[in-house]
């Protein structure tokens, strides 16, 4: 692991933790975490030395195209909004609200790194947003504590909530969607989007996507298949994107990032690395945390016996102080914590460890 050498704002920090925790350790030796991390920050260390491509994004193509893809959940979900946000009972925001987290979780799962292994169907399925459809997805989250939320969320009006995103594309756009009906509902008067500083991840969000996502929806030649929809589509993606627009512009939506999304620490350092970013997001009433890398890094990427409870796995520090941490997490990688005793027999029964802890196919939503 050799110290990266160029003068980013970030580049003593990096150098700091490899000497302090990972002097001597080789790519094949190392942890999974912070290894995996330190190929990212090796990978922009290459463009930061060039002279002409210092903020060139060598993802961007991929992230665009696969959002491209997505054209038909895209415009499924823009109809479908106008009647989501027209003010409505309790109990049938409560029946949104359900829905909008699962589209949300799942949208995670639909990420670059697992597209690979997917067939357009697999894909479709994820990003279908039907009512049966995501019924049946139920079944694959192995924890669920979206009541636990809606508990939280039924009394919350014009709060703050941040979500520390995780990819770009159509994740990120789900991940409007719901932030557009926190706010239509009024259970949120601020949104807050942390964003990754470098290329992270392959498809993760830098806050150039975002704008950068708005304007490829207003695109009328960005997304394939334009005989696939009517005028009625395209008019209701306009107005819902030029809204988001109008969040940034006028200050409810906030896209910020900062330098310790992209160190190869755990979470359970953000008090000491990072107390500045530890004490302004403790201000949110919300925090959403999405993704596989966000949950590893809550629970220190630890083997832990996967009946551990999610407020033990994520420290001292976070349970303590964050008692309003919600993720959102397909499984791609092997620590899983929360289960009950019974799901965990039941699920080690009928799926291969490959399938319930790292195929994607299955999720954890856990709250603090
Ligand atoms: O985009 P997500 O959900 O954070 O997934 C990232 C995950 O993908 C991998 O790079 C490969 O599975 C994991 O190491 C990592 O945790």
């Amino acid at each position: 692991m050799l110290p990266i050498q160029d003068n980013q704002a970030d580049t003593k920090t990096w150098n700091e933790h490899i000497k302090k925790y990972f002097e001597g350790s080789t790519w094949f030796n190392g942890t999974w975490l912070f290894n995996e991390c330190y190929i990212y920050r090796r990978l922009a260390e290459i463009f930061f030395n060039s002279k002409y491509w210092f903020d060139y994004d060598c993802f961007e193509r991929q992230k665009n195209d696969t959002f491209k893809g997505s054209h038909q959940a895209v415009f499924d979900l823009a109809s479908k909004m106008p009647e989501l946000i027209l003010p409505m009972s309790e109990e049938k925001l409560e029946i949104v609200y359900h829905e909008l987290i699962q589209v949300c979780l799942w949208g995670n799962a639909t990420d670059l790194s697992l597209l690979t292994n997917m067939t357009q169907e697999d894909i479709q399925r994820l990003q279908a947003i039907e009512k049966d459809l995501l019924a049946e997805r139920r079944k694959f989250i192995l924890v669920d504590d979206t009541e636990k939320l809606w508990e939280k969320l039924r009394s919350l009006q014009g709060g703050r909530i941040d979500f520390v995103l995780d990819n770009s594309g159509f994740e990120v756009y789900v991940d409007m969607i719901l932030a557009d009906w926190l706010l239509q509902s009024k259970k949120a008067s601020k949104i807050v989007l942390n964003c990754k500083t470098i290329p992270w991840f392959v498809s993760d969000v830098m806050p150039k996507d975002m704008p950068m996502m708005f304007e490829n929806c207003l695109d009328p030649d960005f997304f394939p298949a334009k005989e696939t929809r009517t005028q009625q589509d395209v008019d209701d993606l306009v107005i819902m994107v030029k809204r988001w627009q109008g969040y940034v512009a006028n200050g409810q939506l906030e896209i910020r990032s900062h330098d310790f999304w992209c160190t190869g620490l755990s979470y359970w350092y953000m008090e000491s690395e990072a107390p500045e970013l530890f004490n302004e997001m403790k201000q949110s009433d919300l925090v959403i945390y999405k993704g596989d890398l966000n949950f590893r890094k809550l629970v220190f990427d630890c083997d832990w016996p996967v009946t551990t409870p999610f407020k033990d796995a994520i420290g001292p520090s976070m349970a303590n102080n964050f008692t309003n941490i919600i993720t959102l997490r397909t499984n791609k990688a092997d620590p899983v914590v929360g289960l009950s005793e019974e799901t965990k027999l039941d699920i080690e029964s009928r799926a291969t460890r490959e399938e319930w802890r790292f195929s994607g196919k299955y999720a954890v939503v856990e709250y603090n």
